[in-house]
C-alpha cells in the first residue's frame, strides 16, 4: 500500500507479526553477525554470506516469536510490553506459535544447507536457548536468568565467523564472551528503570530480588570486566591497533556512563537520567565496537596498517 507521504506502509497484520520478531532488538544481534562474518578469516560467497545472515535473522525473529508466544500473560501485565500484538489481541496465540516455529525451523535448515551444518547447530542451539533455556526456565527463577540466559545473544558472531572459517577457534568465542559481559550492564541498567514492571508480574529480575544497590554494584563490576575481555582480540593478535584503541576508548567510556549508576544506592533522580544514558550508550558501544572490528579487518587486508 502506498500512502499519502508516499512511503510503503505493510498491511496491519504483516506489521503485527513483524513486530513478534521484535525488530529493532534483533537488528544489532544481526549487525553482530555480520560483523563476525566480515572480520573472520577467508572467503565466504557474497550469496552464501547473504543467507547466513538472513538466517540469524529470522531465527533470532522466530525465537522472539516464541519469546512472545510463551509470555502473553506476562507481557499484558508491563506497561512497557502490554501493547505488544499478542496481549493487544493483534494476533492470537496460535498464529504466533506457529509463525516462530516456522521461522525456527526454516532459518535453520536453510543455514544448514547454505552454510554447513555448524552453523546451523549453533544457530539451532541460540534459538532454544532464548526460546526455551531463557524463556521458560531461568526468567521465572532467578535473578541470574540475564547472566546465564544472555549467552544466547552472544551467539551471532560467532555463527556468522564459523560459516566462513567452519571451525571453531579463539577468536569467535572471544566475541562470544564480549557479548556475554555486555549483557548484564546492557539489561540491568534498563531493569533499574523498569522495575516496578517486572515485579508486577512476579519476574525476579536482579533490582526485584536482590534490590537496587547490589544491582547497581553488579552493573559497574560487569562493566569493568568487560574492559578486557573487549580488548582481548588486540591482545590475542586478532585485531589491530584501530581496533585495540578504539576498544579502550569505548571500554572507558562505558565504566564512566557505569560509574554513576554504579556507586548509588538509590536513583540520583526520579527520571533515573544516568541509568537511561547507560542503558542507551551500552547498545551505542556494541554497535561501534563490532562495527570498528569490521574496519580494522579491511584497513589490515586493504595493507593500511600492520
Ligand atoms: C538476556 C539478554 C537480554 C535481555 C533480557 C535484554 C532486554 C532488553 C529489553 C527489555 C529491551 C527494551 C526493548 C524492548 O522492550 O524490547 C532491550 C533493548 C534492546 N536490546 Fe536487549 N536484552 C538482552 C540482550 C541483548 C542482546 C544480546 C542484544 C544485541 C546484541 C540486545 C540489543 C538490544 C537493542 C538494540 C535494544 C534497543 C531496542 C530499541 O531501540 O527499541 N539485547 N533489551
Ligand atoms: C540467533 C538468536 C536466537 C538470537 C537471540 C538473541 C537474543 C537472546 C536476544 C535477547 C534479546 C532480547 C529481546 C531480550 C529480551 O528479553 P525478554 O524477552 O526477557 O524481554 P521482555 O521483557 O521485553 O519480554
Amino acid at each position: 500500500m502506498i500512502t499519502a507521504d508516499h512511503s510503503v506502509a505493510l498491511p496491519t497484520e504483516w506489521r503485527d507479526f513483524l513486530a513478534l520478531t521484535k525488530p529493532r532488538v534483533m537488528s544489532l544481534v544481526v549487525f553482530t553477525g555480520l560483523c563476525g562474518l566480515l572480520a573472520a578469516p577467508g572467503h565466504i560467497n557474497p550469496v552464501i554470506g547473504f543467507a547466513v545472515i538472513l538466517c540469524i535473522a529470522v531465527g533470532a525473529g522466530g525465537a522472539a516469536a516464541l519469546n512472545q508466544w510463551y509470555e502473553s500473560e506476562i507481557d499484558a501485565g508491563m506497561k512497557r510490553t502490554a501493547q505488544r500484538p499478542i496481549p493487544a489481541g493483534r494476533i492470537n496465540r496460535t498464529n504466533a506459535r506457529d509463525f516462530g516455529i516456522a521461522l525456527s525451523a526454516g532459518s535453520v535448515m536453510i543455514m544448514g544447507l547454505a552454510a554447513g551444518w555448524l552453523s546451523a547447530a549453533l544457530l539451532a542451539i541460540s534459538i532454544v536457548y532464548y526460546a526455551v533455556v531463557y524463556t521458560i526456565w531461568l526468567k521465572p527463577r532467578t535473578p541470574q536468568n540475564i547472566v546465564v540466559g544472555g549467552g544466547a545473544g552472544a551467539f551471532p558472531p560467532l555463527i556468522g565467523w564459523i560459516a566462513v572459517t567452519q571451525e571453531v577457534t579463539l577468536m569467535p568465542i572471544v566475541l562470544f564472551a564480549i557479548i556475554f559481559m555486555w549483557t548484564p550492564p546492557h539489561f540491568w541498567a534498563l531493569a533499574l528503570f523498569v522495575k516496578t514492571d517486572y515485579a508486577a508480574v512476579g519476574i525476579p529480575m536482579m533490582p526485584v530480588v536482590a534490590g537496587e544497590t547490589s544491582t547497581r554494584r553488579q552493573i559497574l563490576i560487569y562493566a569493568i570486566l568487560l574492559t578486557p575481555v573487549a580488548l582481548a582480540p588486540w591482545f590475542l593478535g586478532g585485531a589491530g591497533v584501530i581496533y585495540g584503541i578504539s576498544a579502550i576508548a569505548l571500554s572507558l567510556a562505558f565504566v564512566g556512563f557505569s560509574l554513576p549508576v554504579g556507586l548509588r544506592t538509590s536513583a540520583v533522580d526520579d527520571a533515573m537520567k544516568p541509568e537511561k544514558r547507560l542503558f542507551a550508550f551500552s547498545i551505542l558501544y556494541l554497535f561501534a565496537l563490532f562495527g570498528v572490528l569490521v574496519v580494522d579487518r579491511f584497513a589490515a587486508n586493504a595493507g593500511w596498517i600492520a
